[in-house]
């Protein structure tokens, strides 16, 4: 990964991928799916320390980062002024002195990710801006509503204007061994989205084992899930790399099987530059570089951009500014 990593944030050409449609429920292949967790630990080990980023390109490694981002603010004391704030860094999440320095003009996260009432004033401060609004729903982030109103709550987002919607599994089915139940919800909660884009958040840190995980990702992903994503950032263990190599590489197998690619969203506890490197150094080397932009690789994270902003700072300056200089929302 020595020669390829200078990565452009911006002029991406448009690739248009077509969206996974769904399969019927193979159970053979969902009781073949196993996770040897030492091999799995081995592997990730090997992640951190390597020097996968060179110096030089980080910076455009850092600025493709942020274009990956689902900037987020899921609080209970959210206000749309909150929101809008999130909204306007969303928009320009890099100071334009420091972008302008890295040779760019212009630059925007993925999406901006809230909760239900705060989708209309999100749809509002995005106006124009192309950026799309993600809602969390079903019932976010236990996911234990009554069924209809968790179908329900779906089609409220997405007539509110939400174009992605992020769902939260029922665990039980995955602790239970329950993969048609599994299946049969995350197939209606695929229908109630429409064209919206919908994002399975598996709630990793509440699924036992990583073979729980392997399998859940894997109904997820034969049920229509346009992304699979780890955490809702309210388990007590959200994303880790261990439980990213299993999902990532679920991700492979079903498009090496299907020919469909899903998207990936670690999320819940990224909150460092060096982390977001991690992550994309590991997509990398096991999905390719197709992966490595916004229509398939998301970061779920409130507090990410801020330290992405401050190391950019550093690369441009040679200096670091306080933290509470590049604070969110
Ligand atoms: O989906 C996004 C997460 O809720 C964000 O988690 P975080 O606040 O730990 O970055």
């Amino acid at each position: 990964m020595t020669r390829e990593t200078r990565l452009s944030p911006m002029q991406l050409p448009q690739v248009t991928e077509p969206r996974n449609p769904g399969m019927e429920l193979d159970m053979g292949w969902v009781r073949r799916a196993q996770a040897n967790s030492s091999a799995i630990e081995r592997r990730v080990a090997t992640l951190p320390g390597r020097r996968s980023v060179k110096k030089d390109h980080q910076a455009a490694w850092l600025l493709r980062a942020i274009t990956c981002i689902d900037l987020t603010t899921l609080a209970g004391d959210d206000t749309t002024e909150r929101v809008r704030r999130l909204c306007a860094k969303g928009r320009h999440p890099v100071r334009a002195d420091l972008l302008q320095a890295l040779g760019f003009d212009r630059l925007s996260v993925a999406a901006i990710c809230v909760y239900h009432d705060m989708v209309a004033p999100a749809v509002a401060a995005l106006t124009g801006s192309g950026i799309p609004v993600a809602a969390v729903s079903t019932g976010f982030p236990a996911g234990l509503s009554p069924f209809h109103l968790r179908v329900a709550e779906i089609g409220e987002s997405v007539q509110a204007g939400a174009n992605e919607i992020d769902i939260v599994i029922s665990r039980r089915h995955v602790l239970s061994g329950d993969w048609q139940a599994l299946y049969d919800e995350m197939r209606a909660f695929r229908a109630a989205c429409g064209e919206a884009h919908v994002k399975a958040i598996l709630a990793t840190g509440e699924l036992g084992t990583l073979r729980n995980v392997a399998r859940a990702s894997l109904v997820c992903m034969m049920a229509g899930a346009d992304f699979i994503k780890t955490s809702t950032g309210k388990e007590s263990v959200n994303a880790t790399l261990p439980v990213s190599l299993v999902m990532i590489r679920a991700i492979r197998e079903y498009h090496e099987r299907t020919g469909y690619r899903v998207g990936y969203k670690p999320a819940g506890g990224i909150s460092k530059a060096k982390d977001a490197l991690v992550y994309l150094s590991l997509i990398k080397e096991e999905l390719g570089d197709r992966w490595l932009r916004p229509d398939l690789f998301r970061f779920g994270a409130s507090s990410l951009l801020g330290d992405i902003e401050r190391q950019l700072e550093h690369h441009v300056t040679g200096a670091y500014s306080a933290a509470h200089r590049h604070a969110l929302g």
